[in-house]
């Protein structure tokens, strides 16, 4: 992680940067993910073109820690230039629609593709299958948490629309980096970013 200090009257207080890149097919909830986590809201987002940008900040007791959100647009035109946007990541969120197998299959080529560019230490990743809302219409049962088990990957089901483990997610991969728990949201920021657009 990128460490700087900010200096407060206590003393030296470390902040860390965590980069963390959404991946997963066109229409699985990325930026939904994003945009719920960050802004705390539901709404219709446009097509993510290329990359959008979010960051959270979190005051932890001994820290203070920054997460930069590159969400990856899903469409097939985009995919050739992802590799741009995970670079470096701190972590990745595999997302899938539990409602459609076909994105799951997908999930599991980011992941092939993760392998081939990370050593195992250097990112963390998990595996987010979204829209637990529509329950009625499940296509990915227990495979996503077995395969999540084989792999040794952080497994989650979530609800970017029902705001169902969006946050858990995040404090989940932070609490693995850093060990400590609960993170705690004192601010929130969206600044474009010249690569990427917010939505
Ligand atoms: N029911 C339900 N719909 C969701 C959920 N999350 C996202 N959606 C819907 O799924 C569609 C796609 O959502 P996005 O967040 O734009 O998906 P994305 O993965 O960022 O899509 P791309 O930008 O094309 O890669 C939209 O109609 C959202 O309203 C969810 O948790 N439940």
């Amino acid at each position: 992680w990128a460490q700087q200090g900010t200096v407060t009257p206590e003393g030296p207080r470390p902040s860390h940067t965590y980069k963390v890149v959404l991946l997963g097919s066109m229409s699985v909830g990325k930026s939904s993910l994003a945009y719920r986590y960050v802004k705390n809201d539901f709404r219709e987002l446009l097509p993510t073109v290329g990359c959008s940008f979010f960051t959270q900040i979190l005051e932890l007791d001994e820290a203070t820690v920054k997460f930069e959100i590159w969400d990856t647009a899903g469409q097939e035109k985009y995919q050739s230039v992802c590799h741009l946007y995970y670079r470096d990541a701190h972590a990745a969120l595999l997302v899938y629609d539990i409602a459609n197998k076909q994105t799951f299959s997908r999930a599991k080529l980011w992941l092939e593709e993760l392998e081939k560019k990370f050593l195992p230490d250097e990112i963390v990743i998990a595996l987010v299958g979204n829209k637990t809302d529509l329950a009625a219409e499940r296509e990915v049962t227990t495979e996503g948490e077995d395969f999540a088990r084989t792999k040794g990957l952080l497994f989650m089901e979530t609800s970017a629309k029902s705001n169902h483990q969006v946050n858990d997610v995040f404090m989940a991969v932070g609490e693995l980096w850093h060990g400590s728990s609960p993170f705690i949201v004192t601010e929130m920021l969206l600044p474009a970013s010249p690569a990427c657009t917010t939505p």
